[in-house]
Parts: structure tokens; C-alpha cells; sequence
């Protein structure tokens, strides 16, 4: 089978466009411009410059409106920013298709499918076009996306039928397969009639890629931060106007003091903060080869505490070569791929070969395939008999030349072994040249052989006579990073365990290479034999689970859940799809994974590599982490804008913030939380601590009281620096001028202390970070304009400082910062995991 050729292929999809839908997804810019309208903060804004204007304060209302106008800029950036890495995103979650063009099977992105390429059909994939079956083997599809049925239809072959029938879906013994829908059994190669919106599921207009971008646990949790703060401030607002209008006099004064108050106290930056880590967070996570499916995978990786693994493609490379042959009386070779391997060993190479699928797939056929070429010629597959969890061997049925059919057949040693008959001495000896073969970490199969009649083809494989051919043994090298990956995961507190459907042997001889030194190796046999209690204290140990069958996967997920892991689970085949979604991350493989797994996994490896999965959960660590500066970064900073807005009123000092201060502070503040905290390069002991647990709230006590620690000194300094200017009868605009300004640098002060948890003064200023360089000149800049230009003074209606004000000011941040950085110390030893 030839297809189209790449250029016929380029044409036509060129003439006739993608294989996708339109996306609906994207919001128009009016639907942008409606949602930033409704940000309190803007409203606000506005509110602000309406009464200054009514007030007769052009000035401060033109300010007010160009803060406006920065805040919707900066939303907008922040949107399309996050809608951009949303949709790259998307793109990675775009199926593959494996195709014939030019006589080759490649994998491309289904999108790039186009009508008249012959598509392979497998079990577990969705099915990326509408096409006609050309040719099938035992194919059952679920259509239940364009039916509504859930039993799978049998489909038969276009060449089989006599009488031409018209496309639809449903019903079995059809030849057509339609875009969307999924192969439960067997597979088959199509013609490809209709793509993109042509299709059947493009005429219903049906979307099936879907990312979830929110995490319940953590918006959850944000809405109480959201709703705690704002229930505070409403009601210091509402006291705020009342007293000002009250006592001091001026309504329309009293409610921009409230206004002012109301910026100062707006618990906008958590949701926002929530939604650009997240979306930011899954694009890091890409960047590692690693597409987050779902949002809360994000916050889980970082608390799993036990990685499931699979071994072959996940481990090891899945690079299969055939490392050794045995024959029944136990001679050996080592092929070679200089030499040709003695005439003894062709009926083995040939039978096995015969026993693999046509145009194999599999890297353990490919293998075989390229030892003994050619061994199907002059043959007719007649029939084969696939492998199945509770049988694991698998036959086909050759018909010769002279009429006269073979059995060739393969699987699991001791499986052939018993098919073949054996007797318990010979199975015995056969078990021991097995593991001779496993210790060398080997995956091992059995080769058998008969010959029937194709008349009376038996029901399942028990129904051959098979005779032992041999046993060949396939090396697969172990992934060069697994080694490391597998002792990060040690040192931060995550046990690796290893379920496979291998032999125990060979499980085990690889588990050692990958450094995961398994206390014993249980195999599905003891699983079954255990209550749902035994296992989990099982798995709690350092344990391999070989010859482990897909429903007791689930078991094993399940039975680690309920003694309060938090598990990550990988898997790649279609039984697969019920342990992925009940693990609480369900890593699927982008290359060898089948669509069906995909869909029920939290995360994608885009490059099937164990080595990402660890850098999956580092990243997940440190973006919890960034989470968490941000999150008390916010909550320390208002307390300060607050109380010093709230200060006058209950002292009867002179009044000194209005709007346009609060609203310049937040302007600093708002990219400071969503963009600085969110770079942030990771703590120094990501992965040397244990995970955190799964109750533990975003921000637990001891967090909650640091920043509370933090807000009390920054109130206390600048609050001070305040009292006492006044006293000595400071100016009320030199007052201003000389607390915003201990403020504003404060604040910066506290970006530092929060920007690491661990304790350094140095690494307070010397950890990368161009985000916050870019700010620490922008807020430089704005302050010495405000000083030395009189305009921009006058704006903010600040008198002139001297330089010993300054110093004064300069003396309260660096009071603040030293002082904060200090109390990590003893506050460390208190709260010993949980940061500070
Ligand atoms: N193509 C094949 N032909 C014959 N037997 C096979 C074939 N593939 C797998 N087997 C047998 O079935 C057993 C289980 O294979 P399966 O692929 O289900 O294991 P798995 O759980 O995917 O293993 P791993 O964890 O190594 O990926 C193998 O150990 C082998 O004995
Ligand atoms: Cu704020």
C-alpha cells in the first residue's frame, strides 16, 4: 500500500484546508473589552475621576483616567498573554494520526490529514476522519458520540460487500469509520473520504479537544481569600464615608477617601494571580515536553507523594533488538547482525516472525521482522488471534502455497509453555532458562509452532496443537535519565513504584538498573490473592508489580488512595483508561499512548519520558510555591496602603492619600504579584523536602501569620515615619510626600523578603529576576520625576524633600527588609515544612 505522496498530500491540503473545526473558543475583542469594563478596579477608577472632576481637580482627574488606561492595558495584555499560551496549548492536545504517504507510515498531527490518505486504525484510537475501511481485522468502533449508542459496531471491509451502501453511523457490518469516534477492538487501514468540517462530526459542529483551566481546590480556596477580604473592606468603607462625612464634612471628600480605601483594600490580584499562574504554569510545564490537561494537575503534582510507573517506552526506551535465541534443547546464539545466525535457528526466527502482525508496529515485532525478512512470502494470513489480558499469546494462522496451514505463535513464556502442553518438569526447566534470560534484564518470549486444516479453525488459541519453537529475548536499554530521575524522586519525599505486565524477573532486573532496589516483587497472582487492606500496605513498600493485568492496575491505585497517597499514574493502552483517571494524576504517553488513555489522563508526556514526569512535579513544586509568595505577598502589602489611608481618620492627622496614591501603588502592585512572583526561580530544596500535604490550605497559619508579621512592620514603620514628621510639624504636602514615599519603598522592600523563602540577604537581591528589575527602574524613575519635575509634584500634591528625608525613608526600607529577613530564622525553626 502506496497512499498519496507527500506532494499529492501538500496540494490537497492546500486545496481543501485542515482537518479541524472552527474554534469557537476565542473571545472577541468587544467580549475582551466587556469583562475589563467590569473589573472593580477600573469602575473605581472612573468613579475617582468623576468626582475630582466634578470637584473642579482636572489634573488629578486626567491622572485617574491615565491610570485607567494603564490598568485596562495591562489586563488586556495579561488576557492575550494567557489566551496565547492557552492556545498553544491546545494545539499540543491536537490527536495524531498514523498514516501511509509514499509507501511509509508516519505520524502526523491529525489536523494535517487530508482526503484520500489511508489511515491506520488501532485499538484505543479516535478515528481523526471520516473514511472507508479498505481493510480491517477484527474491528469494533464505538459511535457512540454520533449515535448515542454505546455498543460498539462491528465494521467489515469496503472489498467484502456486494452491494453498495451510503454512509451513516450505526449499525454493524458497515465499511465506513467517522471522525471522533473511537476503535475498541482490532485494527484496519481507511481511506480518508471527508475531513474538517466536511466530516460527519464537523456538520454537528462538535469540538473534542477540551482543557480544563481551572483547579477547583485552589479557585476554591482563592474565592475565600476573595471573600474574607472583602468582607473587610466593605465594611472599613462604609465606616470610612460615614465618619468622614460626619465629622470632618464634604460627602463627595468623604466618598473618595472611601474610594481610595476601596482600591487600597481590593482583593482583585488573587484571581488574577490564580488564573496567569495557572495558564503560565502549564506553559512551563511544556516547555519540560509536558502538556497539562487539566488545571488541578498542576497544584497535585507538587503534594504526590507515589509515582506509578510503567517500564517498557516509560523506564526504557523501547528499543527493542532481539539480544538472544534459545532453542528447545537450550542451545544458544547471540544474533549478530554482521554474521547470519546458523541454519538451526531459522525455523525459530521465521515462526516468530510469523507471529507478528503484517506490518508490525510494536518494537518487539520490528525487531523479530529485522532478523528474518521476508518470512511471510508466498503466504496468506487467514486468520489471527490477538492477545488479551487473561491470555496473553498471540497466533496467526498462515495459509502456504500447497494449501496446507501454519500456526505461528507468541507471547509470554510460561503461556506458551502452556499451550504447548508441557509437562511440570518441562515447565520447570523452561522457567528456569527464562529467568536465566530476565536476570539480564531481558523481556523474554515464547515461540511456538502447529499446522491445521483451514477448515476448522479452533474458537481461541488453547485449540492448536503447539509444538516449543524457543524463546527469544529482547534488550531494550533503560532511558539514560531514569537513573537520576528515579533518586530525585527519593530525595523529595516520592516513592517510585513500578507495574508492569512483564515478567517478574525481567521487571525486576530492570527496576534494579533504574535504581528503585524493590523490598520484594508482588505479581497479579499474589494481588488477587490479597484483601484491598494487604495491598496497600504492600504497595506502601518498595515494591515491583509484574505480570500485573490492566483491572488490577485499578485495584492498586485504588487501594494506595485509600491509605492517603497522592498518586501519579502512568499508562499508555486502552485497558489503562479507568487506573489514569482514578490515580489523582494521570500521565498518558503523547507518542505511544492511545488516544483513549489521553483523554482519561491530567497530563501528557509529550516525549514518553519518564525524566519529564520528575521535572512535571518540580515545576508543579515551584509554581505552589511562587503561588504561595504571591498570595502573602498580597495580603502583606495592603495592610500597610490600608492602615495608613485609614490612619488620618482615626487620629485626625491631615488626610494625605486620595485615589491617584492608591492607585499608582496598585499599579506597582498588581504586576508585581501576577509577573515577578510568578518567574520566580524555585527554592533551593524543591526537591529535597517531603510533598506537601493534600489538607494543607494555600495559605496555612503559619504563612497567614508571616504575612500578617510583615504587613504590622511595614504599618509600624511607615505609620511611625508619619507621626513622627508630624509631630515636629512637617507640612502636610512634605508629609505626604515623605510617607508615600517610605511606602513605596517598603513595598519594594517586602517584594524582596517575599521573593525566597529561604533566609539570605544576598540571594534576596541577587536571584535573577528581569521582571522585577524592570519595575525597581520604573518605580525609581516615577519617584524622582515626582520630586523633581513640579508638574508631576504637583499631581500628587507633594512638597519638596531634603535629603535627609530621604535617607529617612531609605532607613524605614532597609529597617524592614533586614528586620523581615532576620525573623525567617527563628520562625524557620518554628514552622519547620511549611514555609516561611
Ligand atoms: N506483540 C506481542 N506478542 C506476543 N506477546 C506479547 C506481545 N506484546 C506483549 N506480549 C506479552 O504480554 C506481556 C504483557 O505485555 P504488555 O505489553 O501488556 O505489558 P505492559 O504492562 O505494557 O508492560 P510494560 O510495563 O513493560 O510496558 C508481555 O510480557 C509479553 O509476554
Ligand atoms: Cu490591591
Amino acid at each position: 500500500m502506496q497512499g498519496l505522496t507527500a506532494p499529492e498530500a501538500q496540494a490537497r491540503l492546500k486545496a481543501e484546508g485542515f482537518n479541524e473545526l472552527p474554534r469557537t473558543e476565542r473571545r472577541t475583542i468587544v467580549q475582551l473589552i466587556l469583562e475589563v469594563l467590569r473589573e472593580p478596579m477600573l469602575l473605581l477608577l472612573l468613579a475617582g475621576g468623576l468626582i475630582y472632576f466634578v470637584l473642579g481637580d482636572l489634573g488629578e482627574a486626567l491622572l485617574l483616567l491615565v491610570f485607567a488606561s494603564i490598568s485596562i492595558v495591562i489586563t488586556i495584555v495579561q488576557e492575550a498573554r494567557t489566551e496565547r499560551v492557552l492556545e498553544s496549548l491546545r494545539d499540543l492536545t491536537s490527536p495524531r494520526a498514523l498514516v501511509i504517504r509514499g509507501g511509509e507510515h508516519i505520524r502526523i498531527p491529525g489536523r494535517e490529514i487530508v482526503r484520500g490518505d489511508l489511515i491506520m486504525l488501532s485499538e484505543g484510537d479516535r478515528v481523526a476522519a471520516d473514511a472507508t475501511i479498505v481493510r480491517c481485522d477484527d474491528l469494533l468502533l464505538d459511535e457512540s458520540l454520533l449515535t448515542g449508542e454505546s455498543v460498539p459496531v462491528r465494521k467489515l471491509a469496503h472489498s467484502t460487500l456486494d452491494q453498495p451502501v451510503a454512509p451513516h453511523a450505526g449499525g454493524d457490518h458497515h465499511p465506513f469509520v467517522f471522525s471522533g469516534t473511537l476503535v475498541v477492538r482490532g485494527s484496519g487501514v481507511a481511506e480518508v473520504t471527508s475531513t474538517g468540517v466536511r466530516s460527519e462530526i464537523g456538520k454537528i459542529g462538535q469540538s473534542l479537544h477540551s482543557l480544563s483551566t481551572e483547579a477547583p481546590r485552589l479557585k476554591q480556596q482563592t474565592t475565600r481569600l476573595v471573600a474574607m477580604f472583602a468582607i473587610a473592606s466593605a465594611f472599613v468603607i462604609a465606616l470610612t464615608v460615614l465618619l468622614y462625612g460626619l465629622y470632618r464634612g464634604g460627602w463627595l471628600e468623604g466618598v473618595l477617601a472611601g474610594i481610595a480605601l476601596g482600591m487600597s483594600m481590593l482583593p482583585e490580584e488573587f484571581p488574577v494571580v490564580l488564573t496567569v499562574f495557572l495558564a503560565m504554569g502549564a506553559w512551563r510545564i511544556s516547555q519540560a515536553r509536558v502538556l497539562t490537561r487539566r488545571a488541578s494537575a498542576i497544584e497535585s503534582l507538587g503534594a504526590a507523594t507515589v509515582l506509578c510507573t510503567d517500564k517498557t517506552g516509560t523506564l526504557t526506551e523501547n528499543r527493542m533488538t532481539v539480544a538472544r535465541l534459545v532453542l528447545p534443547d537450550g542451545s544458544q546464539y547471540t544474533p549478530d547482525i554482521a554474521a547470519r545466525a546458523e541454519h538451526t535457528f531459522d525455523a525459530l526466527i521465521e515462526t516468530g516472525v510469523l507471529a507478528c502482525v503484517p506490518q508490525p508496529f510494536d518494537p518487539m515485532e520490528k525487531a523479530l521482522h529485522s532478523l528474518g525478512p521476508g518470512a511471510g512470502t508466498g503466504r496468506r494470513l487467514v486468520q489471527s488471534y490477538g492477545l488479551r489480558p487473561d491470555l496473553l499469546a498471540m497466533s496467526n494462522v498462515w495459509r502456504g502455497g500447497d494449501g496446507e496451514c501454519v500456526v505461528a505463535a507468541k507471547g509470554a513464556p510460561e503461556t506458551i509453555g502452556m499451550l504447548c502442553g508441557m509437562s511440570a518438569e518441562e515447565l520447570a526447566e523452561l522457567r528456569a532458562r527464562v529467568d536465566a534470560l530476565a536476570r539480564e534484564g531481558l523481556r523474554v518470549l515464547g515461540v511456538a509452532r502447529a499446522t491445521c486444516a483451514e477448515t476448522d479453525l479452533p474458537e481461541t488459541q488453547r485449540g492448536f496443537s503447539l509444538g516449543f519453537c524457543g524463546l527469544t529475548g529482547f534488550a531494550d536499554p533503560l532511558r539514560p535519565e531514569v537513573k537520576g530521575a528515579v533518586a530525585e524522586c527519593r530525595s523529595a519525599g516520592i516513592r517510585v513504584v513500578m507495574i508492569t505486565g512483564d515478567y517478574p524477573a525481567t521487571a525486576s532486573a530492570i527496576a534494579m538498573r533504574a535504581g528503585l532496589d524493590p523490598e520484594r516483587i508482588l505479581t497479579g497472582a499474589d494481588a488477587e490473592g490479597m484483601a484491598d487492606a494487604e495491598l496497600a500496605q504492600a504497595a506502601r513498600g518498595q515494591a515491583v508489580f509484574a505480570r500485573i493485568a490492566p483491572a488490577q492496575k485499578l485495584r492498586i491505585v485504588n487501594a494506595l488512595k485509600g491509605a492517603g497517597e497522592i498518586v501519579a499514574m502512568t499508562g499508555d493502552g486502552v485497558n489503562d483508561a479507568p487506573s489514569l483517571k482514578a490515580a489523582h494524576i494521570g500521565v498518558a504517553m503523547g507518542g505511544r499512548g492511545t488516544d483513549v488513555a489521553r483523554e482519561a489522563s491530567s497530563i501528557v508526556l509529550l516525549d514518553d519520558d519518564f525524566g519529564s514526569i520528575v521535572k512535571a512535579i518540580r515545576l508543579g513544586r515551584r509554581i505552589y510555591d511562587n503561588l504561595r509568595k504571591a498570595m502573602s505577598f498580597i495580603l502583606a502589602v495592603h495592610v500597610p496602603i490600608a492602615g495608613l489611608a485609614l490612619l488620618p481618620l482615626v487620629t485626625g492627622l491631615p488626610l494625605l492619600f486620595g485615589p491617584v496614591h492608591i492607585a499608582f501603588l496598585e499599579m506597582i502592585i498588581d504586576p508585581v504579584c501576577s509577573l515577578v512572583f510568578e518567574a520566580e526561580t524555585e527554592e533551593r530544596d524543591v526537591m529535597r523536602r517531603p510533598p506537601r500535604s493534600p489538607d494543607e490550605p494555600l495559605l496555612p497559619r503559619s504563612l497567614l501569620v508571616w504575612s500578617a508579621l510583615q504587613g504590622a512592620l511595614a504599618l509600624a514603620l511607615t505609620g511611625g515615619v508619619m507621626v513622627t514628621a508630624n509631630a515636629y510639624g512637617m507640612p502636610a504636602n512634605e508629609l505626604r510626600a515623605l510617607t508615600f514615599f517610605s511606602l513605596v519603598l517598603v513595598i519594594v522592600s517586602l517584594i524582596f523578603v517575599n521573593r525566597s523563602f529561604s533566609t539570605s540577604l544576598i540571594e534576596a537581591f541577587t536571584r535573577p529576576n528581569r521582571t522585577l528589575a524592570i519595575i525597581v527602574v520604573f518605580v525609581t524613575t516615577v519617584l524622582s520625576l515626582s520630586l523633581a519635575w513640579p508638574a508631576a509634584a504637583d499631581l500628587f500634591r507633594f512638597g519638596p524633600l531634603h535629603s535627609d528625608d530621604l535617607a529617612v525613608t531609605v532607613v524605614a526600607a532597609l529597617v524592614s527588609l533586614v528586620l523581615l529577613e532576620l525573623s525567617k530564622y527563628p520562625l524557620r525553626h518554628r514552622w519547620p515544612v511549611s514555609v516561611p
